[in-house]
């Protein structure tokens, strides 16, 4: 059996922290090297993340010579701007790299700049990017694998069968995307401060979400009248887990049968999208899982479908699905490594 040795940047992070965890359970993973960026020294994983709590276990100083050396593929759970900056020698030496950042998704440097307000990284490297959405985007024999956003992964994945089976006007597109804390990473923030966050629902970023053009750039390679979406986010007071919430007219003539009929086409072989018909998801039924549960229902008086994506966005939404792309990569199971347990009650 292939073991792999695997190096992994951004431990202390939510999304490193989880991506680990879940790695260490992957049939094909024999060792995990953990690299942290502001330490000139080793230092032990349990006092750099005492919630691992893993005194065995060593975070090095990062050093991308020793990662090429001694390690098999790189995973990068890191803030945005960083593999920007990072990833170019692995990039060269076409090292496997499954980046959890947005740094590689956008094809175009200007785009990501006006979104992100951060350098972009070198156009022929966003170019030759893979972008990851493994339900529709195959990993296979790439190299440098962009992983979706969570708020992206939600909403492209509710999305898909209506603009894939050109069921939908497509200037009708309105998305109301709502995340636990979790999405905002460990950093400190005022509008993740517990006060703030409890008992509360926050919009932010309305129309200036970075997300809005990783989507409207997919939803375009399926169907190349997509121009925009109307996408908004709220924060809720929970630590895990999306509901995005789509609303989309329906051509004249489609009905609730063809819209049921392409859902049931896309999804009833996927193994972790789950269409539920018009059994409404809930966030907990797929929190601490790689799974994302559709519901779907259709307005005959108003002619609007709604659909109703629920994903864990540490697990779909990030490490989960960059371990999909890594089992595509290499060619594993595509469960390897996948938690399919939800956390109860
Ligand atoms: N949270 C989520 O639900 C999702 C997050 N993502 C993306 O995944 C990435 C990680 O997210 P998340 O874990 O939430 O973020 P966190 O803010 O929780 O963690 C960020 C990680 O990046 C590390 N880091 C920061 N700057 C550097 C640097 N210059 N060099 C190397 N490492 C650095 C931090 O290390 P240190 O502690 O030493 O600063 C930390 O380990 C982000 O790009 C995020 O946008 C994608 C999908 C979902
Ligand atoms: C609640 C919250 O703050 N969520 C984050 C989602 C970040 C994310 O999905 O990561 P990427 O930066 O990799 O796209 C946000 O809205 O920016």
């Amino acid at each position: 059996m292939v073991k792999m040795k695997i190096a992994l940047v951004g431990i202390t992070g939510y999304g490193g922290m989880v991506l680990y965890q879940m790695l260490q359970g992957h049939s094909h993973v024999e060792q995990i090297d953990l690299y942290g960026h502001d330490q000139d020294e080793t230092l032990s994983l349990s006092e750099v993340v005492p919630l691992l709590g893993d005194s065995e276990h060593q975070v090095f100083p990062y050093n991308s010579e020793t990662i090429m050396k001694q390690d098999d593929a790189i995973f990068f759970a890191t803030s945005a701007g960083v593999t920007a900056k990072l990833a170019g020698p692995f990039i060269k030496h076409h090292f496997p790299v499954i980046d959890l950042s947005g740094d590689y998704r956008l094809k175009q440097s200007d785009l990501y700049e006006k979104w992100y307000h951060k350098p972009a990284a070198r156009q022929e490297d966003l170019t030759g990017a893979h972008y990851g959405l493994t339900d529709f985007n195959s990993a296979k024999e790439q190299t440098y694998v962009a992983n979706p956003g969570c708020y992206a992964t939600a909403t492209l994945l509710g999305l898909a069968p209506l603009i894939q089976e050109h069921l939908v006007d497509v200037d009708s597109i309105i998305v109301d995307a709502k995340s636990g804390t979790s999405g905002a990473g460990k950093k400190l923030s005022e509008m993740t401060h517990f006060t703030q966050v409890n008992d509360n629902l926050q919009l932010y970023n309305v129309n200036h979400h970075k997300h809005i053009p990783e989507i409207v750039q997919q939803l375009k390679q399926w169907d190349r009248n997509v121009k925009a979406i109307q996408f908004s986010t709220t924060l809720l007071p929970i630590t895990r887990g999306i509901l995005s919430t789509i609303y989309v007219k329906a051509l004249p003539g489609i009905n609730a049968q063809q819209v049921d009929d392409a859902f049931h086409k896309i999804y009833d072989d996927d193994t972790f999208v789950r269409y539920t018909g018009e059994k409404l998801p809930t966030i907990k039924q797929v929190v601490g899982t790689n799974y994302c549960d559709l519901g779907v229902l259709y307005n005959d008086t108003t002619h609007t479908i709604m659909v109703a994506s629920v994903i864990d966005n540490l697990v779909k939404g990030a490490g989960g699905q960059a371990i999909q792309n890594f089992n595509q990569m290499f060619d594993f199971n595509d469960q390897d490594g996948l938690p399919t347990a939800v956390i109860l009650p």
